[in-house]
């Protein structure tokens, strides 16, 4: 059986396959092992007692935790597939409990990836918990795998700082941020409209230049890289497009 996993390149965590991409293998007793090691790129382990055998394939092994196993027994079983001589260990949190995934992640050191089964809804929890990547059932809609890469690309972007180490992998962390950062301003845009229809003077005739000197105070204090002279100019084109979008939704309200 074929699992499939959203590549996620977020965070000092490596990514641990390309979604829709290399093909991943579950071990169980039944599977022949010697057929395995052909065209998969790892195997996937819910038997803990498996472990070693699953290491003499000299594929990453992707360690996933049984609900009754503690994580003594989880981090155990990795450091025995080390011992067996393979060291490509790939920690799996499936139940999900992300407490657990968070203390398997920070006692082991290993990359941990959290498997969601066929819903989206933990994917962003997941990621700012520390996941280095994501698992999905391979039966999940489209909608729910894309909506899982979306979520786990902006609030990566949000919660976890990168630290490329080359050009394109600079050039790709920009691009997940430019992301967020496109969400962000969409909906600030939705709520500057919003208040043009609450305001008694909306639009370019109500702007309020001591509001907007307050906006950008209290945003150098999470920018001190760009401070009040960077954000002063930045904040002044974006508050100045979102009274334009106002005023094209709502050309009557938004100059009145
Ligand atoms: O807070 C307001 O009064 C707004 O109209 C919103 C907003 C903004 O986009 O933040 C827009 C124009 C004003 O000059 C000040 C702030």
């Amino acid at each position: 059986m074929s699992v499939r996993i959203a590549d996620l390149t977020i965070g000092e965590g490596r990514p641990v396959a390309v979604l829709g991409g290399p093909l991943l293998v579950e071990l169980s007793p039944s599977v022949e092992l010697d057929a395995l090691a052909g065209p998969a790129v790892a195997v996937v382990v819910d038997d803990l007692a498996l472990v070693r055998a699953a290491a003499r394939l000299a594929l990453p092994v992707i360690l996933r935790r049984p609900r009754e196993a503690s994580l003594m027994e989880w981090l155990t079983a990795a450091d025995r597939c080390e011992a067996e001589g393979n060291p490509s260990v790939v920690l799996c949190e499936a139940v999900p409990d992300l407490a657990l995934m968070k203390a398997a992640r920070a006692e082991s050191g290993r990359p941990v990836i959290v498997d969601l089964g066929k819903d989206a809804v933990l994917a962003g929890a997941a990621v700012a918990a520390g996941a280095d990547g994501l698992l999905l059932d391979p039966d999940a809609p489209s909608e729910v795998v894309d909506a899982a890469v979306e979520d786990a690309r902006l609030i990566g972007a949000v919660v976890r700082p990168e630290a490329p180490e080359d050009l394109p992998q600079a050039r790709a962390a920009i691009d997940r941020t430019d992301a967020a950062l496109a969400v962000i301003l969409e909906r600030r845009a939705e709520l500057a409209g919003a208040i043009q229809r609450l305001k008694p003077v909306g639009g370019f005739a109500g702007r309020d230049p001591e509001r907007e000197r307050k906006v950008v105070a209290a945003m150098a204090q999470r920018a001190p890289r760009l401070g009040e002279p960077g954000l002063r100019p930045i904040m002044a084109a974006v508050i100045e497009a979102g009274l334009h979008a106002a005023e094209r939704e709502w050309p009557a309200r938004a100059s009145r």
